[in-house]
């Protein structure tokens, strides 16, 4: 990486190098997926490193696994770790009630898996991804492949039944190729605009024949630390009702965006 930071990148960094904070020795931590996680990772790694920090990862795709492993983290399998400490994650879009939109980046999957294993889970963030209502980032639904159109024309046969708003649906594409899941399945792309129920949603589409799972997490986010480009954090926590705010001094004194921003 070379050159300064964006500032949504420096707001990523903060909020992943605050949520940090919140892992401590001894701990299984489940290891998100995406460019946000991605810092948190480079983060864990540090204190690993230079602090003796003792965790053990699980990763949430194939990527953070590749990642944790080259900063140090020792890494377990779900099975091996069957209960977390805490997982830290990204997402794509959080409401109020810190429900989210994830599977951005097509790890929902798994990421929904290892959060809902876990005691705590923290979602790290920038500032514009907060919504007041979930839909405007298109809702990510992994599919089998075996069928997945007549999965998709379901899909849109019953968001029409159940009158919701801008049935556009798309096959997610890698280059001329469908994207492909960890686990060897597809995406459609829901982009609804606005989802007035997403619980109600979530359960409707989870029902249907082909499909895996949707992006739509609700009542699994404990917190969320929300980083902005001039190193300004807010923690939120849904259960205490509190709000910290904080602020991190990154550009002089923290080592790990030093070397990456060389
Ligand atoms: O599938 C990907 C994940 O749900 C990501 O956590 C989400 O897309 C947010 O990614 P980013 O931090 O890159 O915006």
């Amino acid at each position: 990486m070379s050159g300064e930071l964006s500032p949504i990148d420096k707001a990523k960094f903060v909020a992943a190098k605050r949520a940090a904070a919140f892992v401590e020795d001894g701990m299984r931590v489940g290891l998100g997926t995406g460019s946000t996680a991605a810092w948190l990772v480079r983060c864990l790694g540090e204190m690993v490193r230079d602090d003796g920090l003792r965790i053990r990862g699980v990763p949430t795709s194939t990527r953070t696994a590749v990642l944790a492993r080259e900063v140090g983290i020792e890494v377990i399998s779900l099975d091996e770790a069957r209960w977390l400490d805490i997982t830290i994650d990204g997402a794509d879009e959080f409401d109020g009630d810190l429900n989210l939109i994830k599977g951005g980046g097509g790890a929902h999957l798994q990421e929904k898996i290892v959060a809902t294993a876990s005691d705590q889970m923290i979602v790290i963030t920038d500032a514009s991804k907060e919504v007041e209502t979930l839909g405007a980032f298109p809702l990510p639904i992994e599919v089998i492949p075996f069928g997945w159109q007549t999965t998709r024309a379901l899909v849109e046969e019953t968001l029409v039944s159940m009158d919701v708003l801008g049935r556009d649906i798309s096959l997610r594409m890698n280059g001329d190729a469908p994207f492909i899941t960890d686990e060897g399945n597809h995406i459609l792309d829901l982009n609804l605009k606005r989802i007035g129920n997403p619980r109600q949603l979530a359960m409707v589409i989870n029902q249907m024949p082909g499909v895996v799972e949707n992006g739509l997490f609700i009542d699994i986010c404990d917190t969320v630390v929300i980083g902005h480009g001039d190193g300004k954090v807010e923690v939120r926590d849904i259960n205490t009702g509190t709000v910290e705010h904080d602020r991190l001094d990154f550009v002089e004194s923290d080592n790990l965006f030093k070397d990456l921003a060389d």
